[in-house]
């Protein structure tokens, strides 16, 4: 769907060589001069599977073309060397919830002024999204106060809502009122290996049979625009009832820079749907999922992060029952100051796996 005469791309597509910078000079992003990208890492360069250094979820996947007032669509990314018009689908093909929130957080951000920064969210998933068409996103101004503003948008395919969100705005308050929970004491990001790197390794165990190799090697060629560094993760041969708990170093894959903090926002609601909703599966081995899906998500943001750098992920179920779980998540800075809090139900319909070794 080409966009309408009267509406203007809100952010041109980078043409060859632009900083995203340059193409996100608009009202997500206040323009800022883009710093080298020379950012250190432990693991060396950024990422070696970045062909474009500046982060696809910042160029591409959350880069909304602006339709009319108040009307957006990701339909610009079918003209991306991307295949389809998303960037990636996970393998349940239902578009990617996180991929669905963060735009609709976009959508949402276009429509307020500059000074006020999302500080909530919630959303509905309502129907699966369709990896084979774009999606509108309708934003509804429902109220704009003196400290806050509310907004609530619809994420639609065929015709008929997927999502919907409700996102609310506030202007930069002080307060002495303030406290947080102290940040869980783990290995640093430096310290652990990327997700890619420990498939990599088991990869290389003789004993793993066929069937987990072709698992593992599919996993490891999918295009994730995100990086993680799972902290103990459970060896993958182990059929043991596992604490609902998980923890892992999360951020954009690619660079994006200071830059404005609701684009930052926008990152992050991406980056927390991403491997949530598992932790509620964590003791229950001995069941193989049917089906799964994120039946809600909300999102409270604290503090200013940087969503391209390292920010721990600590992700908890304190409860599953009636073909649900409820996942609960913190996303930590590496300075311990608590940034994002994350809850999430979905839904699972499982059946008794075969008991077989992965060796
Ligand atoms: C499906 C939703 C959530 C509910 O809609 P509803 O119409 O009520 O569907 P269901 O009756 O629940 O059926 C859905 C589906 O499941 C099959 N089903 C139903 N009951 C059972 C059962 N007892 N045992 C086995 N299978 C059952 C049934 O066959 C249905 O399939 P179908 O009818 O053949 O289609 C609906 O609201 C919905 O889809 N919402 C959108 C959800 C969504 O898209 N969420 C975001 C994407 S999921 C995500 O991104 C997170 C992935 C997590 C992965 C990770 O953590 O890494």
């Amino acid at each position: 769907m080409a966009a309408s005469s009267g509406g203007k791309k809100l952010l041109p597509e980078p043409s060859k060589g632009t900083s995203a910078a340059s193409a996100h000079s608009s009202i997500l992003r206040k323009s800022s001069s883009e710093k080298p990208v020379t950012e250190a890492t432990g693991s060396g360069s950024k990422s070696s599977r970045n062909e474009d250094l500046h982060s696809v979820l910042v160029t591409s996947v959350l880069n909304l073309e602006r339709l009319d007032l108040d009307l957006y669509s990701n339909e610009h990314s079918n003209r991306c060397t991307f295949t389809g018009t998303h960037h990636w689908v996970p393998r349940s093909r239902m578009l990617f919830g996180g991929q669905i929130v963060g735009q609709a957080l976009v959508a949402a951000a276009m429509s307020v002024s500059e000074n006020i920064y999302a500080h909530s969210l919630h959303c509905y998933f309502v129907r699966a999204g369709d990896p084979k068409v774009p999606v509108l996103y309708q934003v509804d101004r429902i109220r704009d106060g003196k400290s806050f503003s509310v907004r609530s948008v619809k994420a639609i395919q065929h015709g008929n809502p997927i999502l919907i969100c409700q996102s609310s705005f506030q202007r930069k308050m002080e307060s002495p009122i303030h406290h947080q929970f102290t940040m869980p004491v783990v290995p640093s990001p430096n310290e652990l290996l990327t997700q890619e790197e420990l498939i990599q390794k088991y990869l290389r165990d003789p004993a793993l049979t066929e069937k987990y190799k072709v698992g593992l090697t599919k996993l490891l060629a999918e295009e994730v625009p995100i990086e993680i560094k799972p902290i103990n993760p459970p060896e993958y041969y182990r059929r043991v009832a596992l604490e609902s708990k998980q923890h892992f170093w999360v951020r954009a894959r690619g660079y994006i820079g200071e830059g404005n903090m609701k684009l930052h926002c926008c990152v992050a609601a991406y980056i927390s749907d991403y491997s949530f909703l598992r932790t509620a599966l964590l003791p229950h081995f001995q069941y193989k999922v049917k089906f799964m899906a994120s039946l809600d998500h909300s999102m409270w943001f604290h503090a200013p992060f940087r969503s391209d750098e390292w920010m721990l992920y600590e992700c908890e179920s304190p409860w599953a029952g009636s073909c649900r779980g409820l996942v609960q998540g913190r996303l930590w800075k590496q300075d311990g100051v608590l940034a994002v809090s994350c809850a999430q139900e979905g839904v699972f319909y499982v059946k008794p796996s075969a008991a077989e070794s992965k060796l």
